[in-house]
């Protein structure tokens, strides 16, 4: 196969972008009346406007041409036939699967995995139906008023995002927490408020062998243990959630108390199977219902839909064409809502742990960049920190901006004032502010002529600086599911651009691995010299600080 890099649309690609390179995007705008309606596009309650980026006609035809030469949509149909697309692992990639409410039946290895995937959400229903309803009570007998998930990665940073993200929609009576860190200050300062006889612990892992989470779970363990006295307490006090049903029999957890998923769900999009558990449990299960259906909306446009027209291929079309042609090493995340706060983290693993790979399927190293750094904050606190950066500083970093046209807490003008930000960003970033505007400005407020000299280079905004914003119509949990579902989707397009395996994640392995080569090594005083030089020497001056 001949490399992405020498491919002819990857060439034209190659060709277009000096023209491109040098244009401003003021003159785009300012040529073409109708930059908005051609570069913008809706989804059910999703607009997408991408016209502040620096791409014209030619450019989307060129990027269109590189994803069908890349079989893009020969991918799409693979992953919804449930083909092992995950090769390195062997495994399908279905989570289009544990939300497809169509009638549709979708095959892995020639068995239909609806009729699994509707008893597992029909068993989380009854569970949640039991805690909330104070039948499932604790070891004495009250009800349970507080849930915490212990799991990392893929199993925390899903549910922990989602929860939040619909606070507006919790149900009373019931807090959610989560802890992740095998810090113990995570379990121990979660822990401090709660009582044990009305707590569940959640063990959510989909290997059940994953050392933080196992950590957490003994040491939760024990806290319910100190208190209870009594083996017996534990069914009360703890589900899993996992494939590995052997592992979490083990750990103590009954098997009629583990909600099952399968090898075919990756960590990192497994939110919708019963991973979701706490999040259905915080806002109950109809809403988790309502965020599946907004996810497979979205899977069904991603499925359907021409790529020129097609969200999640836009988006990623462009994030390509500034990582590999502009050089663009990140991409931020701005979420104009509050509620969406952990929206960055999330897509940090979801985007970093699927496309931050550098050798293709075939086993070969690229040539070119992959996937981009992502990092974000909730405007408008961003603005006062980084955005400096982003306006003057000397990198390109492309940014999505996402914001609600409706507030679902609409106080005074709030919203219109974080609205007002939101546009205006953008406009400052894609126009800028030339010398003579920040001339004419001085001068117009009379600034002196030592002034204007000093300080007018700093005035200068170059703009040019490309931006995708998100408008939805309200933060409802479906609008929630579409929106994860465009990122996920966003991603596998651009693995599949790339020709990378998007759904594995071997590059997590030899920090755990030297990690627990490390472990034993610190037990006792003696000094290490096994390692390099630096490494021997943070160990034992470890060692001899601790005391
Ligand atoms: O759910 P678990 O099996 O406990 O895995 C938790 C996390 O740990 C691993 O290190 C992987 O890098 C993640 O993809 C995964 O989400």
């Amino acid at each position: 196969m001949i490399r992405l890099s020498q491919s002819p649309a990857w060439k034209a690609l190659l060709g277009h972008y000096p023209e491109m390179a040098d244009t401003h995007m003021r003159d785009l705008f300012a040529s073409d009346p109708r930059r908005f309606n051609k570069f913008s596009l809706r989804v059910g309650d999703i607009l997408l406007d991408y016209s502040k980026n620096l791409v014209n006609e030619e450019t989307m035809r060129l990027l269109a041409d590189l994803a069908r030469q890349q079989q893009v949509e020969e991918r799409r149909a693979a992953m919804f036939a449930g083909e092992k697309i995950n090769t390195t692992e062997r495994r399908a990639v279905l989570h289009v699967a544990l939300r497809n409410r169509s009638n549709r039946p979708i095959y892995v290895d020639g068995h239909d995995v609806m009729p699994e995937v509707h008893r597992v959400l029909k068993h989380m229903r009854a569970f949640v139906r039991r805690v909330r309803a104070g039948e499932w009570t604790g070891w004495t007998g009250r009800r349970i008023t507080d849930v915490v998930n212990i799991g990392i990665g893929g199993s925390d940073l899903g549910p922990l995002m989602a929860t939040q993200a619909l606070t507006y929609y919790r149900l009373p009576n019931m807090r959610a927490h989560f802890v992740s860190n095998v810090d113990a200050t995570h379990l121990v300062e979660t822990l401090k408020g709660l009582d044990p006889e009305t707590t569940l612990f959640i063990v959510a892992s989909k290997t059940f062998t994953t050392q933080e989470t196992l950590t957490n779970a003994n040491s939760a363990k024990g806290w319910l243990l100190d208190a209870a006295g009594d083996e017996r307490a534990v069914a009360r006090h703890f589900v899993a959630l996992s494939t590995n049903a052997e592992a979490v029999k083990s750990f103590g957890i009954d098997p009629d108390n583990m909600f099952e998923f399968w090898d075919w769900v990756g960590g990192r999009y497994s939110l919708w199977s019963a991973i979701g558990l706490p999040i259905a449990l915080a806002v109950g299960f109809d809403v988790f219902e309502r965020l599946l259906d907004g996810a497979h909306a979205m899977d069904e446009h991603f499925r359907t839909t021409p790529l020129e027209r097609n969200m999640p291929v836009i988006l990623a079309l462009i994030g390509v064409w500034y990582a590999d042609f502009f050089g663009a090493e990140s991409l931020a995340v701005l979420p104009y809502d509050q509620y969406l706060a952990r929206f960055p983290a999330y897509l940090q693993q979801g985007d970093m742990e699927s496309n931050g790979k550098g050798v293709t399927l075939n086993g070969q190293v690229v040539d070119y960049h992959t996937g981009p750094i992502i990092w974000g904050e909730p405007g408008t606190n961003g603005q006062h920190a980084f955005y400096q950066l982003i306006h003057q500083g000397t990198r390109m970093v492309p940014c999505d901006f996402l914001a609600p046209a409706r507030s679902l807490n609409p106080v005074g003008d709030h919203h219109e004032k974080l609205l007002s930000n939101f546009f205006a960003q953008t406009e400052a970033l894609m126009k800028g502010k030339t010398e003579e505007e920040a001339l004419a400005e001085m001068e117009a407020a009379g600034k002196e002529p030592e002034e204007i000299e000093r300080l007018l280079p700093h005035r200068v905004f170059p703009g040019n600086r490309p931006s995708n914003s998100i408008l939805y119509r309200e933060l409802t949990p479906e609008t929630l599911g579409s929106l994860i579902a465009l990122y996920e989707h966003k991603i596998f397009i651009q693995g599949a651009i790339w020709r990378i395996n998007s759904f594995d994640q071997w590059g997590v392995e030899l920090g755990k691995q030297l990690a627990n080569a490390i472990l034993p090594e610190l037990q006792g005083d003696e000094s290490v010299t096994g390692h390099d030089a630096s490494t021997n020497g943070l160990i034992n001056a470890y060692k001899a600080m601790r005391g």
